[in-house]
Order: C-alpha cells, then structure tokens, then sequence
C-alpha cells in the first residue's frame, strides 16, 4: 500500500507497537499532553499460554486474558479489541498515526520515516539480518494498516542512533570488497533506548547531551551496551545482527567465529541448527537453562552451580565492554543501567561495577537496593563517575519520533 495516509486535524493521539520476537509491547499516548492512555504486553505468541495484559491508564487496575495467540496477527487483534473496550478502539478519529518500532533499518534510515510500499519492501530485505525481529515488525504494520489504512504508520528504527558511529568502529576487519558487496558492517540495535536513557542521564547529571559522555547498558533479554560522547553514539556491542556482544537471555553474544565452521565440519550442524543453538539456546539459556534472571538469582540463593558459572559469565563480558568503552571514550561521566534486567537486578549492577574502582566507579549498596521506577543515580558522593540505573522507555520515544513526524513532514 502507498501511503497518502495525513494525520486527521486535530488528532492528537499516538498508537505505539513494540513487536518483539514472541512479544508486543504497546502504549496508546495522548502527545497534547503526553499522558498515557492504556499500556500493555502480550507475551508468550505462538504457544498455549498466551497472556495480554492491558492496563488502561483511566481507570487504572489491569486486565488479564489468557489465550492462546498463534501469531502476531492474532496478538495485535487482541489488543485493538481490548482498547475498543475501553473507548479507544484504533477505529477513533483522535488517532494521529501509528508508530512501530523496527529492529533493523540497514544504513538507509538514520530517522524515523512514514511507511510506504519501498519502505516496507527495504524492512522486507532486512529480514535475514534480523530474523527474530523484522518479521514481528512486519506483521505489526500489516495488521495495523489492515485495521486502519487512512492513517500514517511510522517506523522508528533500532538502527538509527548508531548511524552516526565512526566508519573504524562499524568496519569489521574482513576483506573490504566482500563486505561492501554484502553490506556488513556493524549496523547496533536498542538505538532507541540508548538515546533515550543516554539523554535522560545527562538531564539527571543536571547537563547538556553534549556535554557527557556515557556507557549505556540495555539488559533486557537481548542486551546491548553502547558508547555515547556528546549525545552521538560512538561504539556499540551488536553488530550486523543482534546476535553479537553481550551474553543475553538466549543469544551466546560475542563467541569466535571459527565455533560455526567447527559446528558445521565437526559436529555435522546444518547452518540453520547453528543459527537456531546460536540464538536461541545459548546465553543464559544455554549456560544453565534459565535467560530470567529472578530464576536465575533463586537458583543462587539456593546454592545452585550452574546458575552461578551462567551469572559470572554474563557479569564477566559486561565487565569487559564497560573496560572499553572506558578505552573508547577516554572520559566517563556516567555508567547508566536500563531494561528488564539493568533496572531490576541489583547483584548485576553490582557484581558488574565491584573492582572498577581504581576507573572511578562505585555502587552504593543502599541507593542500589532501592527499587523505583524513576531514573536514579546508584553511585556514592565521592565517586569520579556516575552511575545511574534508568528506566527506558522505548515507545514514549517512538511516540514522539512518530508525532513530530506527522506534525511536522520532512522530505524523506
Ligand atoms: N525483578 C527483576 N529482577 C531481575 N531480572 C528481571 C526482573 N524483571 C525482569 N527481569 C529480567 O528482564 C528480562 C526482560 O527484560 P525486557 O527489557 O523486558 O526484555 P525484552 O524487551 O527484550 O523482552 C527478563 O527476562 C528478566 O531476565
Ligand atoms: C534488537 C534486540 O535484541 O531486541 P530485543 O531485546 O527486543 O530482543
Ligand atoms: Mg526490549
């Protein structure tokens, strides 16, 4: 569909889609005065056990319905009838647009940007770079479109914020020929949270983006750390696909290449069973067959082994990217934690900062133990760096990309 879809006068609301890979997040804004009108999550897509939560903001309480959900069409037709039910139902004239988050945006889109046939066909081509995304999203704009084609959707991409990476950072060191032929690079994912917590740190410093320079750590099932100096990200840790970097709750992250061909001529893995036991049996999962990390915890407390080595081994590799992007960035001002994990997990944000004194850093253990869901710094008086445990928000951000957008057109 080409999309002559303007936002209808006076409309003022935005619909956010946060389409995971067995997920959809969403939130229903009112950008005349930023309130939220109805959040929600469904989790668990494709399997029994199905369940949308959907709080609508108004009235308050949440509202539970376990079903089970083949995909995400069903999921996202789940979701418009719990918002009918509440009297804002996507059928409303006070919708402005819909915005979507899409994972992977190649080098084309630096920017948020309305959704045409081209656009959708570029988000199409992408999809084996980000398997486990790109195709929620897909669906996510289809079936939106499907319920409300008079509108604009947008796509706000995780790869935006990084854009701006120098080409030494983003250049892996392959043959420059057959990288350039196959676009590989390191194009970093989560951007959308990483400039949004990035700005929220300097806000919480009392400074300007420009002034600070920040490591960001998004840990939530996929995590990702960046480097951010003056508001413009410098490195970061996922690269041609989200599968690089940290460990995750079931991606193993950085591993040695040689481990695929080694599978492939040893072991006698096909490239897709590789990809599968890459992505969705490693990390966490992989290393003691839980990727939560309140299971994870308890597993600890209770003297548990394998839950343990699992634990040092993801605060090790996060350990060893706040070690360089210290390098990269050559001065630290904040060391902000965010996402599932990052928010709520103390022992990580501790074990991950214990013994990077000697760089500045500390944790205090009373800030750190003090759960909020408003940005705060966890760090003692006297430390060098900040270090600051911030809740993202994904789709407030997206809602404002997609608003300003359809408010304001630029020439795409
Ligand atoms: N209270 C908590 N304590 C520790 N970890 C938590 C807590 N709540 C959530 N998590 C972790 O956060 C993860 C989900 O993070 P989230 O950012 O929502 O991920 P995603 O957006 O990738 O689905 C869970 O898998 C779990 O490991
Ligand atoms: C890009 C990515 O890994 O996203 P998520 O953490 O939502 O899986
Ligand atoms: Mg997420």
């Amino acid at each position: 569909m080409t999309t002559n879809a303007t936002r209808p006068t006076d409309a003022t609301r935005v619909l956010v889609l946060n389409s995971g890979s067995s997920s959809v997040k969403y939130q229903l804004l009112d950008m005349h005065d930023g309130a939220r009108l109805a959040v929600g999550l469904v989790e668990r897509i494709g399997e029994e056990t199905s369940r949308l939560v959907h709080t609508p903001l108004r009235d308050g309480g949440s509202r539970e319905r376990t079903a089970p959900m083949a995909d995400h069409e069903a999921a996202l037709k789940a979701v418009a009838d719990e918002l009918a039910a509440d009297g804002l139902g996507l059928d409303s004239p006070e919708l402005a647009a819909i915005g979507h988050r899409v994972v992977h945006g190649g080098l084309k889109f630096s920017a948020p940007t309305v959704i045409t046939d081209e656009v959708m066909a570029e988000i199409e081509r992408l999809v084996p770079v980000a398997p486990l995304h790109n195709p929620a999203n897909i669906t996510g704009i289809r079936t939106a479109q499907a319920l409300r084609p008079d509108l604009p959707q947008v796509a706000v991409f995780d790869t935006a914020f990084h854009t701006t990476m120098p080409e030494y950072a983003a250049r892996y060191a392959i043959d420059v020929e057959t990288a350039d032929a196959h676009r590989i690079r390191r194009y970093g994912f989560h951007g959308t949270s990483h400039a949004y917590v990035s700005r929220r740190v300097a806000g919480l410093l009392g400074k300007d983006p420009a002034e600070v320079n920040v490591i960001v750590l998004h840990l939530g099932n996929g995590a990702s750390a960046s480097a951010v100096a003056g508001g413009r990200c410098v490195d970061t840790s996922m690269g041609l696909t989200p599968l690089e970097g940290l460990v995750m709750g079931t991606r193993s992250g950085d591993i040695d290449p040689a481990v695929v061909f080694h599978l492939e001529r040893v072991a006698g893995m096909s490239t897709d069973e590789i990809d599968v036991l890459l992505n969705k049996k490693s990390g966490l999962v992989g290393l003691c067959g839980d990727n939560d990390m309140r299971e994870i915890q308890r597993r600890i407390d209770g003297g548990d082994e394998r839950a343990r080595l699992a634990f040092d081994v993801y605060i090790h590799r996060l350990k060893k990217y706040i070690g360089a992007y210290y390098a990269v960035l050559g001065r630290v001002d904040a060391v902000a934690f965010t996402a599932g994990v990052g928010e709520n997990a103390a022992p990580v944000r501790e074990a991950a900062i214990t013994g990077l004194e000697e760089l500045g850093l500390a944790v205090d253990a009373d800030l750190n133990a003090v759960r909020s869901g408003e940005p705060r710094l966890i760090s003692p008086e006297y430390a060098r760096v900040a270090v600051a445990v911030v809740p993202t928000d994904e789709e407030l951000e997206i809602a404002q990309q997609t608003y300003s957008l359809v408010t304001f057109p630029v020439d795409q």
